[in-house]
């Protein structure tokens, strides 16, 4: 069953065609990856998903109806989630005030009226914290949460980040580059992190990722970007197969060769 369906987008930045009429169904509690070589167009594509950018053309729709045109708090708000390819945490909070950021699009008050001081009731912030702290457990961040968040290592950093996106009970979870700058042990575990919070949490997952291994071993259906277009779709191993990809990311020659994508 589709959860997200883009449908021929398109994003000019003058001249340039960023994203060219993309287009794809993501699968209801499904692993997604989109891939493809430096400037392909992955992150002008997950700006359109999350309101970020208003394609030139296309649309895109939330089980059946269009999040075009929505702002990008009130998409999160519909149910799409995101983190960014350069971390972006409140660093003089603390880890577990990191997490409760992310939940203020369900606290009654909301977060104009939160910043103002005045909103919730005590019940409600005890509940929030409650909350806050079973997804810090959940990544593995409980014992940090007084910490500031820019104490943190990098890896934990971006587990971080994926608990304010859950915070905000996404049903499309939108990870961009998680493993970028992760040493091999922390991609390990953010690996089985993604898969559980698919397995667990009924979540679909899409992700943005160079990572080829973490692809590979996570994605059910992965999109494939070059220049823009999409060049190829299907599952890891038709991918991985797919002489327009391997010729995408390793140049003609490569396809004489035996290529390990
Ligand atoms: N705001 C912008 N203004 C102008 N050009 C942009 C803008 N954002 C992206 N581009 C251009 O659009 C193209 C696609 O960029 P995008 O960042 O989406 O690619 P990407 O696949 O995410 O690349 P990377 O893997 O390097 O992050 C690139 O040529 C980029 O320079």
């Amino acid at each position: 069953m589709t959860i997200l369906r883009v449908k021929h987008v398109v994003k000019r930045f003058g001249g340039l065609i960023a994203v060219n009429g993309v287009q794809f169904d993501f699968q209801k509690g499904k692993i997604s990856a989109v891939i493809g070589p430096n400037g392909a167009g992955k992150t002008t594509f997950f700006n359109m998903i999350t309101g970020i950018y208003t394609p030139d053309e296309g649309e895109i729709e939330l089980e059946g109806k269009s999040i075009v045109n929505v702002k990008p708090d009130r998409i999160t708000g519909k149910g799409i989630a995101r983190t960014f390819q350069n971390i972006r945490l409140f660093g003089n909070m603390t880890v577990i005030e990191n997490v409760m950021v992310g939940m203020h699009i369900h606290l009654r008050g909301g977060i104009v009226s939160t910043l103002l001081g005045f909103t919730k009731t005590r019940l409600e912030e005890q509940q929030a914290m409650d909350q806050a702290y079973r997804l810090l457990q959940y990544v593995g961040l409980a014992s940090y949460l007084n910490e500031n968040a820019n104490s943190l290592s990098y890896g934990a950093q971006r587990r971080l980040e994926i608990a304010r996106a859950l915070a905000a009970k996404p049903k499309v979870l939108l990870l961009d580059e998680p493993a970028a700058g992760m040493n091999p042990s922390e991609t390990k575990d953010l690996t089985e992190l993604i898969r559980r919070i698919q397995r667990e949490m009924d979540i679909s997952i899409i992700l943005i990722e160079h990572d080829m291994k973490l692809v590979m071993e996570l994605s059910d259906h992965i999109l494939v970007l070059d220049h823009g277009e999409k060049i190829a779709e299907g599952s890891p191993h038709e991918v991985r197969a797919n002489p327009r990809v391997i010729e995408a990311y390793l140049g003609k020659s490569a396809l004489t060769e035996e290529v390990k994508l």
